[in-house]
């Protein structure tokens, strides 16, 4: 597989296509100049990628649920209740686990039992079985625009699937679908898999259509280091551009201190537009997207809530496109549409009597800034380097070496040896820094800031401080203090 970071001619994009479109019976339905047609006529209401880049140049936080259900009829009841009664800005189609895995049989099955048992018995949306013709069901039934949320490695049927039925934004990246989500499927191949979805992406925006592609932020949601994961959403932000996408969305899942979380919107987004124009991107939309708090969440209603509401503020004071709404559920399971809903409602009512404030600067925040620009250069610089230039092939190698390293992902290639732990203000700060290239500067910055935190609570810095961190929000505090 001669991987290269390379625009893909249309031959070889429509030799593969081939293939792809083979993998369920409904992949023949796909019809790249109906869809198009179909694309073309839908309203600007209704495309994703407009959406979001009005909100930007407004200054608006748009709101956005997870939600994804078995049947088909119960699915559209479910985005429209969201849209009308939640107050949703856009919506989501959340894709079942089996679809994540290309298993397609067993959703075929899901989708049988859960019409039998008359509720849904899938954890999301099976939109490859219900093929384009079902997804344009759900496009026509709602006034929002769509987007496909996921977990997919091999994601490219549903693209194809759901981009022509008019789904205008599509969530996923060839690490960041990896790294978390996956168990032994090689980089090789997820990197060049994510660069079809972003080479047919490319091939709609030849032909004049707008589709937003959103990397997945978060990770693993388990106290990923700020630049870890801003360096992973760069990467594939000029991936995804050198295959020609204009419009995307940059993710960050909320770490919890709003100091950090603010200098990590803001280093994406402008780190992100200065690659772009450095390696001669042009035209591109780059937005951002917080996703409320990732991690363990408390089981009472009342402090969930509480988590939701502290996520919406610093969403809203960072300056993000977009805000993923989470549930009070969170802790329980799938969501109820009421929980979900009314989780929209309290997010949007914090980002209505935040509308035009942002954080303002301070000392703190340009120390933050500046702490993480610096670890991200170290780590994009060493990508290259492994790479001798070539950003894919780099990023092949980061991974192997543990250049590129999450915290807590199941998939066997990645090294797993960096570890995270809160410093004394709940920022997340390295505890071991693993193969990650840092420069003795940054190590140094680094422990002196979890040094506080020990020296505070009277204990040592250890490991037990990264445990201890990741029960804290669920136990009713963001940093897990000795009991
Ligand atoms: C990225 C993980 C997040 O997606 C959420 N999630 C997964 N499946 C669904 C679903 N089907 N409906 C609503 N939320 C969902 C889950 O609660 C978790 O917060």
């Amino acid at each position: 597989m001669n991987i290269k970071n390379k625009k893909w001619t249309e031959e070889e994009f429509f030799k593969v296509r081939e293939e792809v479109l083979k993998q369920w019976p409904t992949g023949e339905e796909v019809d790249l100049a109906e869809g198009v047609k179909y694309l073309k006529e839908l309203p600007d209401h209704k495309n994703f990628a407009k959406k979001l880049w009005t909100a930007k140049q407004d200054g608006k936080t748009l709101a956005q649920p997870r939600a994804g259900v078995a049947l088909l009829n119960e699915h559209i009841e479910l985005l429209s209740f969201l849209s009308e009664e939640g107050g949703a800005d856009l919506l989501p189609s959340t894709i079942d686990s089996y679809t994540r895995l290309n298993r397609y049989e067993e959703c075929e099955r899901g989708i049988k039992e859960s019409e039998k048992a008359g509720r849904s018995l899938l954890n999301g949306f099976p939109g490859v079985n219900y093929g384009v013709k079902g997804c344009k069901r759900v496009l026509e039934a709602v006034d929002k625009p769509l987007q496909v949320r996921h977990g997919t490695p091999d994601a490219r049927l549903l693209a194809e699937i759901t981009m022509s039925a008019g789904w205008t934004s599509y969530e996923g990246g060839g690490i960041s679908y990896n790294l978390p989500y996956a168990k032994s499927v090689s980089m090789e191949r997820t990197i060049r898999d994510w660069q079809y979805v972003d080479r047919l992406v490319g091939w709609y925006e030849e032909q004049g259509v707008s589709i937003n592609r959103e990397p997945y932020g978060p990770l693993t949601g388990t106290l990923v280091p700020v630049s870890i994961s801003n360096a992973v959403q760069i990467i594939e932000c000029l991936l995804a551009a050198e295959q020609g996408v204009k419009s995307i969305t940059l993710g960050y899942g909320q770490c919890g201190n709003l100091v950090q979380d603010v200098a990590a919107i803001r280093t994406l987004q402008e780190l992100a537009e200065e690659y772009c124009e450095k390696l001669g991107y042009e035209n591109m939309q780059i937005t951002t997207v917080f996703h409320q708090w990732m991690g363990g969440f408390p089981e009472d209603e009342s402090k969930a809530f509480g988590v939701i509401s502290n996520g919406a503020a610093a969403a809203a004071l960072s300056g993000a496109t977009k805000v993923i709404v989470k549930t009070t559920h969170e802790a329980i399971g799938i969501p109820t549409k009421e929980a979900n809903a009314n989780a929209i409602k309290a997010t949007k009512m914090v980002l209505n009597l935040l509308e035009g404030q942002t954080l303002p600067d301070s000392e703190e925040l340009e120390t933050e800034i500046k702490q993480v620009k610096a670890e991200i250069k170290c780590i994009m610089d060493k990508v290259y380097d492994l790479g001798n230039g070539d950003l894919a092939l780099g990023t092949i190698e980061a991974v192997k070496q543990g250049v590129i390293d999450i915290p807590f992902a199941p998939a066997n290639v990645n090294m797993g040896k960096m570890l995270p732990a809160r410093d004394n203000k709940g920022r997340i700060r390295y505890l071991e820094c693993g193969n990650i290239p840092f420069t003795d500067e940054i190590k140094a910055f680094n422990t002196a800031e979890l040094q506080k935190r020990a020296d505070f609570e009277g204990r040592e810095i250890s490991f037990q401080m990264t445990v201890d961190d990741i029960f804290a929000v669920g136990k009713g505090t963001l940093i897990g203090r000795p009991e």
